[in-house]
């Protein structure tokens, strides 16, 4: 009898094939028997590059090409950032695991050699949840769009175009770059995207994947259910200025969001409590307030 293979889809730009080998060594370790394999392709997201994510349009752009992988079976099991996945995901293709959060902060990053934000350069930020909180903490420096991956905008920050970075600790982290880490923003500074720091396993409806027992996390996927059902009822992607990040805590979670409401020009910040098993109640009860004294229509 042929070995039973396993292969793992994955973007291919370095952070991600980290994200997916660290998963691909729990199967090894979960399937001794199994053949375990990395299959790396280009996103959408990944080739066009001249634009922000919100221009381009349409959502899940960093992962179309793999959920066809999944769905083809050229590939077993996806592996995502969660922050990169779109709120609906296709039924077939439902996320199977949740791991095990890394950090979840923003971190500002300095030019090689400097100790502060170089004055007259701006704040390299791809995100406008970035972009909006940074103005509450430099309110005089302003922000200016960055792509590429984490590697990429690291060298463009270093050439010289930039003033400072923000990117997510869990990155930077897995990459080996914690040291250039010259300052972390707390959550209640600067809240997170939506599943900062989890990564998503991704797999086909109908197939067992009881091999993934011991790799779910259950705080973290309590924390990712509630801050995907708050952006999920507010509707934006992943690049809409909306933040979500849930703390799980002896059963309990605890909530904090916020919601810029285009209509009103107007954001709010709030935070709510309740049993863990309530994560997605808890996520649209903050969600449906915020949007309220945002003046929003319900
Ligand atoms: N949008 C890109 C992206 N998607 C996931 C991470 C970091 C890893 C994570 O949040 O799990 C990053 C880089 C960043 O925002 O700095």
């Amino acid at each position: 009898m042929s070995k039973k293979s396993i292969v793992v889809g994955s973007r291919e730009s370095k952070l991600a094939v980290i994200q997916s080998e660290m998963v691909i060594e729990y199967v090894k370790g979960a399937c001794p028997q199994a053949e375990v394999s990395l299959l790396t392709m280009k996103t959408t997201g990944d080739i066009i590059l001249d634009r922000t994510l919100d221009k381009i349009g349409g959502k899940g752009l960093f992962v179309k090409e793999l959920d066809k992988a999944l769905m083809e079976r050229r590939s077993d099991l996806s592996v995502h950032s969660l922050k990169d996945m779109p709120m609906e995901i296709p039924e077939e293709l439902p996320i199977v695991a949740f791991s095990k959060r890394e950090d979840p902060r923003d971190v500002l990053i300095l030019p090689q050699g400097e100790t502060e934000i170089p004055a007259g350069k701006p704040i390299g930020c791809s995100s406008q949840r970035r972009t909006l909180q940074l103005k509450e903490l430099f309110p005089d420096i302003p922000c200016k769009s960055i792509r590429g991956n984490v590697i990429t905008r690291l060298s463009k920050l270093d050439a010289g175009e930039y003033g400072a970075l923000v990117l997510a600790a869990a990155g930077v982290k897995r990459l080996g770059l914690a040291d250039r880490i010259s300052r972390y923003f707390e959550p209640e500074e600067m809240i997170p995207a939506a599943g900062q720091g989890i990564l998503a396993v991704q797999g086909r409806a109908g197939e067992d994947y009881s091999y993934l027992d011991g790799y779910r996390d259950s705080d973290a996927s309590f924390a990712a259910l509630a801050e995907r059902a708050f952006v999920r009822y507010l509707d934006g992607g992943c690049s809409s200025p909306i933040a979500a990040h849930g703390v799980v805590n002896e059963g309990r979670i605890t909530l904090t969001g916020l919601y810029y409401c285009e209509e009103t020009n107007t954001y709010r910040k709030g935070r709510m409590e309740d049993s863990a098993e309530h994560a997605e109640e808890l996520g649209i009860a903050l969600a449906k307030t915020l949007k309220e004294q945002t003046g929003g229509k319900q």
